[in-house]
């Protein structure tokens, strides 16, 4: 059994992470998990274990055996800080945090001769329709020039930033033509909007991820239309469960120095 140290409790993604963790059969969770200083100390039941909630400087290395994996559901704020303390302590890490500078979070990693997966959606179903746009930008660049484009995101009205996914495909669509910017994306946090306007079950106004990509061509004579609707968060600890994995057979290979997107994960 593989231990995975989960930040970011007693959080919604890594509460679901964890849960998916405890169930099955190739990983474990370590005795304590990774909070914020208003959490710090408390204690929380996944399943039948009891985890202590800790901030990282709290964490003695001799608490932490040679083959941990880590995983980071936390803020934007507390995600770099984080991947910071998990490299200097040696443990590859899967950060699905989202709303942080990736490029420094990148040269982090490589230059600390670290192992991640930084991936700002897990779901495998949405990382294959990112697959598809970055192959269509890199493939057409500026195919459609001159073409108009909106976006809108709605997710739990508790989330901090811009959704991560809407954002990282702004960059193929600027590269296929379009004059959009990540500032022009409209986030719906409201939940009486969700309910009325998107149809948002009651029961995921809590924990639901939609996207819809709208793109008028030709002078507004042709409509594209792109969206992927996630309820609830099972998909997410899915796909994190896959990166860790991909993480634990990448350590035994000794790779080091190497940051990894789902894509990676996918092709194995
Ligand atoms: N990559 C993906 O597929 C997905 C990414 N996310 C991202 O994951 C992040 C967390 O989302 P949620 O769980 O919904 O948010 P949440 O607000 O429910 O949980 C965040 C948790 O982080 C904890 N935290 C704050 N500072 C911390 C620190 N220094 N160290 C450790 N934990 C700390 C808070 O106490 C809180 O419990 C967001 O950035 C979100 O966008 C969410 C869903 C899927
Ligand atoms: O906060 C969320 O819930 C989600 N965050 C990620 C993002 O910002 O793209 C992924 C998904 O949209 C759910």
């Amino acid at each position: 059994m593989t231990p995975i140290l989960i930040s970011g409790l007693p959080g919604a993604m890594a509460l679901e992470t964890a849960r998916l963790v405890a169930e099955s059969a190739d990983l474990a969770l370590t005795p304590f998990a990774l909070t914020s200083a208003k959490h710090d100390s408390e204690s929380l039941l996944i399943g039948a274990e009891k985890l202590r909630l800790v901030e990282c400087k709290h964490v003695a290395p001799a608490d932490l055996s040679a083959d941990v994996v880590a995983v980071d559901y936390s803020t934007p704020e507390a995600a770099l800080e984080n991947l910071a303390w998990f490299v200097r302590q040696g443990l590859p890490v899967v950060v699905g945090t989202t709303g942080f500078d990736r490029e420094e979070a990148i040269r982090l990693v490589r230059e600390a001769g670290g192992l991640a997966v930084i991936a700002p959606n897990m779901a495998i179903p949405i990382v294959l329709l990112q697959a598809a746009a970055r192959y269509l930008a890199e493939t057409f660049p500026g195919a459609l020039a001159g073409a108009e484009l909106t976006i809108r995101e709605s997710h739990q009205a508790h989330k901090r930033d811009t959704s991560g996914t809407a954002k990282a495909l702004v960059a193929a669509a600027q590269t296929l033509g379009f004059g959009f910017t990540v500032e022009q994306i409209e986030s719906i946090r409201d939940p009486a909007r969700q309910s009325n306007e998107l149809g948002v079950p009651d029961e995921h106004l809590d924990g639901h991820a939609l996207h819809r990509y709208d793109a008028r061509c030709a002078g507004g004579t042709v409509q594209l239309v792109l969206e992927h609707n996630v309820l609830g968060r099972r998909v997410y600890a899915e796909g994190t469960l896959r990166a860790i994995r991909f993480l634990i057979a990448r350590r035994k290979a000794d790779v080091r120095g190497q940051v990894f997107c789902m894509e990676d994960v996918l092709r194995g």
